[in-house]
């Protein structure tokens, strides 16, 4: 029996010391099944005691009530349901109406009041009391009164009130909009009334964040991935943001991950319709070529799975914001380049080398694309720095590492001959070229800015030298022409080559964020919207579709059938995780809690 457990959890990844023989810690046998706590309660496991004592030969999807799962099912039908959970609802809170002022607060023309759930036309015929419903969908122009008061006191001269019928309203149930004159005292004299008008039959409480959202999902008029699209669009600072975020919630991402959910279960179900046929006989061809069908669906799932990360992963890219340090040496000008990026003062400037020592961080819209720009302390020999500085140009090469574009900035400097005059010339201190070629050699974007053109007195369209142009290929030969750019921070004008240097890095943004499967040809062109959090699970999905392979490649050729089905079980699990439907998805509701912190009350 402990060997049993110790299988099962090995199975399910998780530990199975302690416990009687028959159960360890969330793991137990009764009668001949066997049960595994999972976050939801109590679950029947596919495999069978006779599964086991067959070799693990059998396997069946059952999805019976534990006892404990039982009691907690009738403890939600019961009056009692104090700290049981549906999708954020308490028992009973279900038929709950809710309402919330869905515009920002403050003075503004219009502030528009929802209210969702049964009690909508209570609410409307106390405000608009001998008025008709409006027509399902259509604005009409209502006087709302206070509900009790007897001199027929007017709240609002002139509302708007739009009336959604469920099922065909954002949350699925009957809702009430009602756009009023924006003046504070007017908000909150609506609000104020729709309270009163709560009663034990119809209760009607304010919203609390996200909920109106949340109602949505719970009644299937929102899937998850959507829900997560609404919540960047609600955090979209940028165009690229503001784009993503569109995309992902008129996308088919959630259609395009129930399919690869359901090509997971038929898959799964054709292994065991094989496991049951040869139930109680040896197997005469080999598994894996009995499994044939079902193998080559899962390699031709997988890449597809493996291009959606990638593009997922360019999709954070927008989302999280692109990282972008400037590096070079001390007095090369990075500040000053900062500053004219970000259009202020925001880095001190000075003519004493050495005057950044940490790097400042600060985030800036380029081109529409989210930033996190760093500037950095400058390099030069660690010898003839101090303490301070070897730290600051420690953490300077580490930025470096962790940013995905670079900006290399060297300076044209002048050295005075005997005769007074002053002859410029391009400095390329070893340190810097060194980060230059690491950054190269980690296939970082990066582009050199060659600062102070404007010591070099050239008529403004003149381009920079050729001889600092080849002073550059003879130390760094691959690197590519179009990405130098001369620039002068301290002298703006049309030709100070800022333009164009913003110019190609937002050309650099658009290459790292396009998708793999960009064209309208491929069927993935909507994976860059998928979040950090549905990549990981796609990833997840990934491994489990390898370990079946390897399960059902087996060890000296012997398939191991009935786990390389469970392994695409778990692939099939991680799909609804992302989707939050469908066997193994989870702890919805601890998903729901992260995505909701970033909502706000009214959505
Ligand atoms: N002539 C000229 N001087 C510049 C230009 N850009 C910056 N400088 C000057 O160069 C000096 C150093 O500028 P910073 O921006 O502080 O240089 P930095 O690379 O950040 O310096 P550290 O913080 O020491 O690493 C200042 O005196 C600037 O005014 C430019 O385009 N032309």
């Amino acid at each position: 029996m402990r060997q049993l457990l110790t299988i099962i959890s090995k199975t399910l990844g998780r530990s199975s010391s302690g416990g009687s023989a028959n159960s360890c810690s969330n793991t137990h046998i009764g009668g001949s099944r066997i049960w595994w706590w999972a976050q939801r309660g109590w679950q029947i496991l596919d495999l069978t005691i006779k599964t086991y004592r067959r070799g693990l030969s059998t396997s069946r999807s059952r999805h019976l009530i534990h006892p404990k799962q039982q009691l907690l099912q009738e403890q939600v039908k019961g009056e009692d349901t104090r700290g049981i959970h549906t999708h954020g609802f308490e028992k009973g809170e279900i038929g709950n109406t809710i309402y919330a002022l869905a515009t920002a607060s403050g003075r503004a023309a219009i502030a528009v009041v929802r209210v969702s759930g049964p009690a909508c036309l209570n609410v409307y015929s106390s405000l608009c009391p001998s008025h008709q419903l409006p027509a399902p969908r259509k604005a009409s122009l209502r006087t709302l009164y206070h509900p009790n008061s007897l001199k027929e006191e007017v709240l609002d001269p002139g509302a708007l009130v739009l009336f959604f019928p469920a099922p065909n309203s954002h949350t699925g149930e009957d809702v009430l909009e009602l756009h009023l004159h924006g003046g504070r005292a007017i908000i909150c004299a609506v609000l104020s009334s729709i309270s009163t008008l709560s009663t034990p039959r119809l209760p009607i409480r304010p919203a609390g964040p996200g909920e109106f959202t949340r109602r949505a999902f719970a009644n299937n008029r929102l899937s998850l991935p959507q829900i997560e699209a609404l919540g960047d669009i609600l955090s979209a600072e940028t165009e690229q943001q503001r784009k993503l975020s569109v995309q992902a919630t008129t996308s088919g991402l959630s259609r395009k991950y129930e399919q690869w959910r359901q090509m997971l279960l038929s898959a799964r179900g054709e292994l065991e319709a094989i496991i049951d046929f040869s139930e109680d006989q040896q197997f005469d061809t080999a598994p894996a070529e009995m499994c044939s069908n079902v193998v080559s669906l899962v390699q031709e799932l997988k890449p597809m799975l493996q291009l959606h990360v990638g593009d997922a992963v360019r999709g954070e890219l927008l989302r999280s914001g692109i990282s972008l340090a400037i590096v070079g040496a001390p007095n090369a000008g990075k500040s000053s380049l900062l500053n004219r990026v970000v259009g202020r003062e925001a880095a001190i400037v000075s003519k004493e080398a050495g005057t950044t020592r940490d790097v400042v961080d600060l985030s800036v819209d380029i081109g529409g694309y989210m930033v996190l720009l760093a500037d950095t302390a400058g390099l030069r020999k660690a010898k003839l720095a101090g303490g301070i500085e070897k730290e600051g140009m420690r953490r300077a090469k580490k930025r470096v590492q962790d940013s995905h574009v670079v900006i290399v900035v060297l300076s044209i400097e002048t050295k005075n001959g005997s005769n007074g005059s002053s002859t410029p010339y391009l400095s390329m201190p070893s340190e810097v070229l060194e980060v230059l070629r690491e950054a190269q050699g980690q296939h970082k974007q990066v582009l050199i800015a060659i600062n102070k053109t404007d010591l070099l007195r050239l008529p403004p369209s003149q381009t920079l030298p050729e001889c600092f142009l080849n002073q550059i290929a003879l130390h760094a030969p691959t690197f590519p022409r179009t990405y130098i750019h001369g620039i002068t921070c301290t002298h703006p004008s049309p030709s100070d080559g800022i333009r164009p240097l913003l110019t190609t890095l937002t050309q650099v943004f658009a290459q790292m964020t396009a998708t793999a499967a960009g064209s309208d040809a491929s069927p993935l062109g909507d994976a860059i919207g998928a979040t950090d959090r549905q990549r990981r699970l796609l990833e997840e999905c990934i491994s489990y579709l390898d370990a079946f392979l390897d399960r059902i490649a087996g060890e000296k050729g012997e398939a191991d059938v009935v786990i390389a089905a469970e392994e695409l079980r778990f692939a099939a699990g991680c799909l609804a995780q992302i989707t939050g439907k469908g066997e193994g998805s989870g702890d919805v509701e601890e998903v729901l809690g992260v995505i909701f912190e970033r909502f706000c009350v009214g959505k």
